[in-house]
């Protein structure tokens, strides 16, 4: 069933995402110049959409390795001072990634899915992501830097691939060239701003070392005497994200003007048969969420949530995910709304709800 607020909701972000413009200097130039407290990147008026084709098309001057972090990636300077991280496909869509809610490479598609997904639940502290295909011979090797071009080897079959430079990159471990002599990959804005790095409350031992959180039945409270309500109504809205797309590697999280970004959007969309409940521990541990979350997520209900992603992501001609982790992701909606009732008769709606500041 549709409702018409539903629709409105829709026709909004329409207008954020549907621009056939391609003026990739204005959209540069309105990126540079953004000083707003209201989300990371412009998104208002076309500029979500005008962002995306900007980072799909816009020519390449220079590619290095990235070598923060364990997932290889590359960082890609553009015409026009932006840049991107390129978090290579690793994976065909189908592929299931069986183990644990971290194991496997990074997904490109759960990086731009997720973007979509957060601007649909009005989560706007996140870096634009979208599907680029890349010419290898024309628009990587041309502009690699030296420390690339030396983590670069060749295949059994002749072509050139990338090892890159990262903490779990190694040399057998490859990217290559399609037949097309292409790389997919997703395309994210990069944010060239001083951010505060702080490690999650929540986040795993990556061992079998059990954390507070996962043993502690107030554990909430213990992050109550050192986080405001507003940091953990920031980071319950961040892990029903996680939770939908279940990515349950948020060990650490970026703070950039007093908000929470959603960075490192890759470990999503591994089994669409899974959904581990504790990714939504902040949410069942405290026990609240902001009034304003809680209205975004009953306006997506039946079915609307992934129809908009879906709709959102065709205006670049890209399939983000299979039916059956869309239909995950409705499914585990409902869980969330579960979950939201639990608390509302452990302690009422009025200690529920929260004003976001
Ligand atoms: N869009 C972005 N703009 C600027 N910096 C970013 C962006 N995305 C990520 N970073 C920074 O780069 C670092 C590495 O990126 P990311 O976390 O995506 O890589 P990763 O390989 O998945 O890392 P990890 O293995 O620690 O999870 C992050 O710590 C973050 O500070
Ligand atoms: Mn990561």
């Amino acid at each position: 069933m549709k409702f018409e607020h539903q629709d409105s909701v829709q026709n909004n972000l329409i207008s954020l995402f549907n621009s056939s413009s391609t003026n990739i200097e204005s959209i540069w130039h309105t990126i540079e110049n953004w000083a707003d407290n209201e989300s990371l990147f412009p998104y208002k008026n076309g500029s979500s959409g005008q962002i995306l084709q900007a980072l799909r098309t816009a020519k390449i001057k220079l590619v290095d390795n990235a070598p923060k972090g364990t997932q290889l990636k590359l960082l890609i300077a553009l015409e026009g001072e932006q840049k991107l991280y390129f978090k290579p496909k690793r994976y065909n869509l189908t592929d299931m990634i069986k183990g644990n809610v971290y194991a496997g490479f990074d997904r490109h598609n759960s990086e731009v899915l997720t973007y979509y997904l957060a601007m649909v639940l009005n989560y706007k502290w996140i870096a634009p992501s979208v599907i680029r295909r890349i010419h290898f011979y024309k628009d990587i090797l041309p502009h690699a830097t030296a420390g690339l071009s030396q983590t670069m080897t060749k295949s059994e079959k002749g072509s050139t691939c990338i090892y890159g430079k990262c903490y779990y990159c190694k040399a057998n471990d490859t990217v290559c060239p399609n037949s097309k002599g292409e790389i997919e990959g997703a395309a994210i804005l990069y944010l060239d701003k001083r951010f505060q790095m702080h490690k999650s409350p929540w986040r795993r031992s990556y061992s079998k070392k059990k954390m507070g959180w996962e043993t502690d039945n107030d554990f909430c409270k213990k992050v109550t005497l050192t986080l405001n309500t507003k940091r953990i109504l920031n980071l319950i809205d961040i892990s029903i994200i996680d939770f939908l797309v279940q990515n349950g590697d948020r060990h650490r999280y970026e703070v950039y003007k007093g908000q929470v970004l959603l960075m490192d959007n890759g470990k999503g969309l591994g089994n669409p048969m899974a959904d581990e409940m504790d990714i939504l521990a902040p949410l069942y541990q405290c026990c609240i969420l902001s009034h304003s979350t809680w209205q975004t997520l009953e306006s997506v209900s039946g079915g609307s949530l992934t129809e908009t992603i879906k709709l959102l992501s065709s205006f670049h001609g890209e399939q983000l995910a299979t039916e059956d982790h869309y239909r995950a992701i409705e499914r585990r909606l409902l869980k969330v709304y579960a979950t939201v009732q639990y608390c509302i008769e452990k302690l009422g709606s009025a200690k529920v709800f929260k004003n976001k500041r």
